[in-house]
């Protein structure tokens, strides 16, 4: 695969795809960043070796434009690279909340869209991203999308419907475990663990848990059933997560998380 890329908006999750595209074999010669920030932009060029530059006619030969830029600068932006787009090129928007239609109104009839939701593990080659076609995008464009997400970890193709809970679940997610990272690491410097000591422990915990868990494709529940010996010390700390609501935490969390996607979407 070698299209030429166009990035609009190159922040954090923008500059995450292409770190995580350039670590995967693409040539910085095929990416070019649209980027408002002087400081991203001098970052992108000397860090990656790619074209950052702040005008939007830099899009003018892109294959595939990827709109990176928040929900709430999605109408500005769309309004000055619609002039840009070539035709034939497909907008890949990675924006929470924002409808396949709604850019579609915004762009010539007929410009294909695809809306994309991916996760910042990305930088380590293990993103999740979900994937759903608009209304004139092809199979072979959506794919198209796919695969470019899978260069950084797993991708899947899903009805746009399911967009909302999946941003509430993995596009948000890594957010909620690298609270219960931090929650872990403070609470064994509480306990009197010298904190290097804890935040090893805890970071290769989860890691270890996350791996066990996918490798094996054993459910959690029987997993975590392997860690609880009667009347030992797991069962002693998970009585305290279930009286403190963890399970009913989680699901006003991804509740909060899916209504303000909708409510971004306006
Ligand atoms: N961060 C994450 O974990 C995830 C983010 N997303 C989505 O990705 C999108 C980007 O988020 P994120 O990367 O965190 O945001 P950032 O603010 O880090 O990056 C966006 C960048 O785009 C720039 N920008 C805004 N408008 C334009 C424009 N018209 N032309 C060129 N550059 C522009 C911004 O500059 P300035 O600030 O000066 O406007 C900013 O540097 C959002 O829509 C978000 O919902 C999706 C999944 C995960
Ligand atoms: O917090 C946000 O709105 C974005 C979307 C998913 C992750 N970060």
């Amino acid at each position: 695969m070698s299209q030429r890329l166009a990035f609009v908006g190159a922040g954090m999750m923008g500059g995450t795809l292409i770190a995580g595209l350039l670590a995967a074999g693409r040539q910085p010669a095929d990416i070019v960043a649209v980027e408002n920030r002087a400081e991203r932009r001098s970052k992108l060029s000397q860090e990656y070796g790619i074209e950052a530059v702040a005008e939007m006619s830099a899009i003018s030969g892109a294959e595939v434009v990827v709109l990176a830029v928040k929900p709430q600068a999605v109408d500005a932006a769309l309004a000055e690279l619609a002039e840009q787009l070539p035709a034939e090129a497909v907008l890949v928007s990675l924006c929470a909340g924002i409808s396949c239609s709604r850019i579609e109104d915004a762009l010539p009839a007929g410009q294909p869209v695809v809306r994309v939701m991916p996760n910042t593990p990305a930088q380590v080659g293990a993103g999740a991203a979900a994937v759903s076609a608009g209304s004139a995008a092809t199979t072979e464009q959506t794919e198209l999308a796919r695969d470019l997400l899978q260069t950084v970890g797993t991708a899947v193709i899903v009805p746009e419907s399911y967009l909302d809970a999946v941003t509430a679940v993995s596009g948000s997610g890594p957010a909620y475990l690298f609270l219960v990272a931090e929650s872990l690491i403070e609470s064994g410097v509480n306990l009197g663990l010298p904190r290097d000591i804890a935040t090893e422990l805890a970071v290769q915990t989860i890691f270890g848990s996350a791996t066990l868990l996918r490798e094996s494709g054993t459910h959690p529940a029987l997993l975590r059933e392997q860690v609880t010996s009667p009347g030992g010390t797991t069962a002693a700390g998970l009585g305290q997560l279930e009286e403190y609501r963890v399970r009913a935490a989680f699901a006003a969390a991804t509740r909060a998380a899916r209504d303000r996607s909708v409510e971004l979407g306006g």
